[in-house]
């Protein structure tokens, strides 16, 4: 070989942190932790630079974390899987966000406990979720209003989760708007068929590793291969508007409740778009595709993690009438 001058060192460990998630208070505690950790720290200024630090420093990186809420690390996971690095990149989460669900999911308890994390936690290899071309790791949720979204409140997202926008939308709504959909889930691989469900809905919500209704904890199987479908009935509009408990509305025995568990299905609008909350980022149309990539993302988890919390316990539990 010749002399040649070897190129800049690229970064095994690239941080992107998100400096106004949460209460904002967290840069110089990350910067400090990340350097410690030997991690090259990419700070986002504007919203797109998430996803595009991450793109950049996948092929690369052997770790990306992403410091912020889980709108960052939504982000971070659309770099690498758009850098087409998803099988040699791991994702670590640092949570300075609002809500920082995600986190708790997979037992990372705060700042420096996401650094031991990384060094010593277990690496565990994750579903991710889809939606025409775009992933996400908790949830989809369709219905929200974009208004609902930006104007609900940190207290109210840290309390609810995707739950606060849910009611939000209803509150800032005084008449409520239905969505006309038909929801076409395909067969499981356990031989349950395809199936379809016509009418008219309030929200339709999908989660990855997030549960919405029907069982003990608010996560779901997050390595299953499967996504968990519930479809909220106009029918419960009058319950909602009336002020009923959104635990009452979304409780096992409700009857406006559809429950699907599927590793694909499709969202058709009869009417006109629709728009859906991707881990919390907007997206508006009338055709959505969705499908589970099992086992995509690895990802660095705590000790507390579990793939099902739930153990295995049935969900969800289907109503003869949605036979
Ligand atoms: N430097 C920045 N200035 C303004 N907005 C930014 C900046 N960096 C990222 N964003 C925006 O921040 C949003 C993501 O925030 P994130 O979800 O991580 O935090 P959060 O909303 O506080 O927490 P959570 O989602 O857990 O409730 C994205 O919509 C992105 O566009």
């Amino acid at each position: 070989m010749g002399c040649s001058m070897s190129p800049p060192e690229a970064s095994d460990r690239v941080l992107v942190c998100n400096p106004v998630s949460g209460s904002g208070d967290h840069v110089d505690d990350v910067t400090a932790l990340a350097a410690d950790h030997g991690f090259e720290v990419r700070t986002t200024e504007q919203g797109g630079d998430a996803k595009r630090f991450a793109r950049e420093a996948a092929p690369e990186a052997d770790l990306i974390a992403a410091a912020g809420g889980d709108g960052t690390l939504n982000a971070v996971v659309n770099g690498v899987a758009g850098a087409d690095a998803l099988e040699t990149t791991t994702v670590a989460v640092v949570p300075a966000g609002t809500g920082n669900n995600f986190a708790t999911n997979i037992g990372v308890q705060g700042l420096e406990h996401a650094f031991t994390v990384i060094e010593d936690g277990r690496r565990r290899e994750i579903d991710i979720g889809t939606a025409n071309g775009r992933v996400f790791v908790n949830s989809c949720v369709g219905g929200i209003t974009a208004e609902a979204s930006s104007e609900t409140t940190t207290e109210s997202k840290a309390e609810l989760g995707v739950l606060a926008y849910v009611k939000n939308t209803v509150e800032t709504l005084g008449e409520f708007d239905s969505l006309p959909l038909r929801v076409e889930t395909a067969p499981r691989p356990n031989g349950e068929r395809a199936r379809a469900w016509e009418g008219e809905a309030l929200f339709v919500l999908i989660g990855n590793c997030r549960r919405f209704t029907g069982a003990r904890t608010a996560q779901a199987h997050v390595e299953d291969g499967l996504l968990e479908v519930t479809i909220v009935e106009d029918a419960a509009t009058a319950n909602l508007v009336g002020g009923a408990a959104l635990e009452g509305l979304f409780g096992q025995e409700s009857t406006h409740i559809v429950r699907r568990r599927t590793p694909s299905l499709a969202i058709e609008s009869r009417e006109e778009s629709v728009a859906y909350s991707l881990d919390g980022e907007m997206l508006e149309t009338e055709t959505l595709h969705l499908e589970t990539t099992p086992n995509a993302l690895e990802i660095a988890v705590g000790e507390d993690y579990r793939a099902d919390p739930d153990d295995g316990e049935l969900w969800p539990l289907e109503t003869p009438a949605d036979q």
